[in-house]
């Protein structure tokens, strides 16, 4: 109605008539009314200019996304927001994208979204458009949290530099060598002996797992200085497990959204800024004493190969080795690594007792090829079940539904729609994982889909929860090694069983990684 009115002369007219009215008015009224006027005066002003502003805004977006995909019909101001079910919303992009499409937009206040969906689609995307697409877009929270620092929300050059320098001190610090294998045992041996410690009983593995997942990650990062039960790690894996939920809460989405309406409401984004501020201080303190105290340490870590590049300023690349790069990168990698490792095993757990006799079949692999020998990596070829069973996990666990939202680096033409620079891109890896092209039976747990007629392991293209290309996950191949190492253990050792009269929970918990609620099971041990 308001942009109908705004058009040329008409415009015009309309704001002289209404300043008109509002004088010839003035010369009949007392003082009193006087002020109440002008306070009239500038209401209109101030709704006229900002109907001309959006006016405006409206003509340089139509401008700019003309050829744009098409998506849901969008209101006003909220875009398509009122269609999102905020403690489900990737099932709300799941169900747009079989309405709409493989590409189809949304706008999410003034915030123009293109959401990608299959594997064919995100595939193009990531690999042969991998240039294109692979910036991280401005989200407000994470932009004051992380402010363009570290690898997870960086981009240009600070990202080229972060990213190398994490891909290679990974590969130096052992991670896919005999020597990450044995770290990861000396962790899982602590694991077993406090499961055994509950002899059958019912108990919540998530303090549990996540003791030991975090320890692997520490040892990588910080060396053998910190484990988990040090108070300054409890309170930022604390701060890290409530903050990764908070990210996802309704006030945060809002957030990223209207973000000078939200600031100053209380909320999931104000306890989420305050937990970053506490968590840059404990990461401050830690890295200060190892600057007081350089190579006293027996295990080298990732801290010191950084404080290490600090020192060497000759190159180019060195001036992005600072102090705010270095507070980032960790809690990026501890945020990356921790979560996400320990979500998966603890949906294969809860997916282990829901299917028993896979459970059982797994466990005959294991007992027939390796026996009570420790698994090293290499089994994975002799236990092609296991392997498949792993996989499955991961593709139905599905931890990442919306991976990290990307950015498109410069304007392009992708699948015959206009894509501006900065474009915010959003790629549905559930959508991938559950590829029914691909998937036989997509939405069950089924192992097979990754078995051949003879029982023997085959990939999968479409298998890709660590996403793909020159932004892909940077731990794919210790969480890999995590993975098949823990689950393989744990299952030579115990059997997983449910606890009566308590029902398995699928729904997962809201968050940016989409993790199992807190369940209690029981492990009856097999050795
Ligand atoms: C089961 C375990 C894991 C899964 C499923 C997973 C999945 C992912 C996904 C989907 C992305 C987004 C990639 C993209 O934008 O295309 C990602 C990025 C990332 N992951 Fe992982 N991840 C896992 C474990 C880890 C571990 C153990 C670490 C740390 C050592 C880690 C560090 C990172 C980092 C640093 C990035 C950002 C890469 C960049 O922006 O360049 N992840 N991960």
């Amino acid at each position: 109605m308001a942009s109908a009115f705004l058009t040329g002369n008409k415009t015009t007219h309309f704001i002289c008539g209404a300043i008109r009215e509002v004088k010839n008015d003035l010369h009949d009224l007392d003082f009193a009314d006087t002020m109440l006027n002008i306070d009239s005066i500038t209401t209109l002003l101030a709704i006229i200019t900002f109907c001309l502003l959006a006016k405006f805004v409206y003509d340089q977006q139509k401008k700019k996304y003309k050829n744009f995909p098409p998506g849901p019909m969008r209101l006003p101001i909220i875009g398509n927001l009122h269609m999102f079910n905020l403690r489900e919303p990737y099932g709300t992009l799941t169900q747009m994208s079989k309405k709409h499409g493989s590409i189809f937009s949304l706008q999410f206040g003034f915030i123009n979204i293109v959401v990608l969906s299959g594997y064919k689609v995100v595939k193009d995307a990531l690999i042969k458009h991998g240039d294109d697409f692979s910036d991280r877009p401005q989200i407000p929270l994470f932009a004051k949290l992380i402010r363009g620092y570290g690898v997870v929300f960086s981009n240009g050059e600070n990202w080229n530099v972060m990213r190398r320098f994490t891909f290679l001190t990974l590969r130096q610090l052992g991670v896919g060598s005999k020597a990450m294998e044995s770290v990861i045992h000396d962790e899982c041996d602590m694991l077993l002996k406090a499961i055994k410690s509950y002899e059958g009983k019912p108990f919540d593995n998530l303090p549990v797992m996540s003791t030991a997942i975090a320890n692997i990650l520490l040892s990588i990062i910080l060396g053998n200085q910190y484990t988990c039960e040090d108070p300054t790690i409890l309170r930022m894996k604390h701060l890290i497990e409530e903050s990764v939920k908070l990210i996802a809460c309704p006030m945060s989405l809002l957030y990223n959204v209207y973000p000078p309406l939200v600031n100053c409401l209380p909320g999931s984004h104000r306890t989420t800024i305050n937990n970053n501020l506490e968590f840059c201080k404990l990461v401050k303190e830690i890295y200060t004493k190892f600057k007081a105290q350089p190579d006293k340490h027996e295990r080298r870590s990732l801290i010191e190969a950084f404080l290490d590049k600090q020192h060497e300023v000759k190159s180019k690349s060195g001036l992005y080795f600072h102090d705010e790069n270095l507070n980032t990168l960790i809690s990026n990698l501890i945020i990356a690594g921790l979560e996400p490792v320990h979500s998966t095993l603890r949906w294969g757990l809860l997916l282990m007792m829901k299917y028993p006799d896979i459970q059982k079949n797994v466990q005959d692999e294991i007992k027939k090829m390796i026996g009570v020998s420790l698994p090293q990596t290499e089994h994975r070829k002799e236990l092609p079940f296991t392997n498949a069973v792993i996989h499955e996990i991961q593709r139905f666990g599905n931890i990442a539904p919306i991976s990290i939202p990307r950015a498109t680096t410069r304007d392009i033409t992708f699948k015959g729609y206009f894509l501006p620079k900065g474009t915010f891109i959003i790629m549905l890896l559930r959508s991938v994982l559950q590829d029914k092209d691909y998937f036989e039976k997509p939405e069950e747990f089924y192992p097979q889909h990754f078995l051949d007629s003879e029982g023997k392991f085959v990939k999968n293209e479409a298998f890709i929860p660590f996403s793909a290309g020159k932004r892909s996950c940077i731990g794919e191949n210790l969480a890999k090694m995590e993975l098949f190492l823990l689950f393989t253990r744990l299952l030579q050792n115990f059997t997983f069983l449910p606890c009566p009269g308590l029902e398995l929970n699928f729904n997962p918990e809201i968050g940016f990684v989409s993790s199992p609620k807190p369940y209690m099971m029981r492990a009856v041990p097999r050795l």
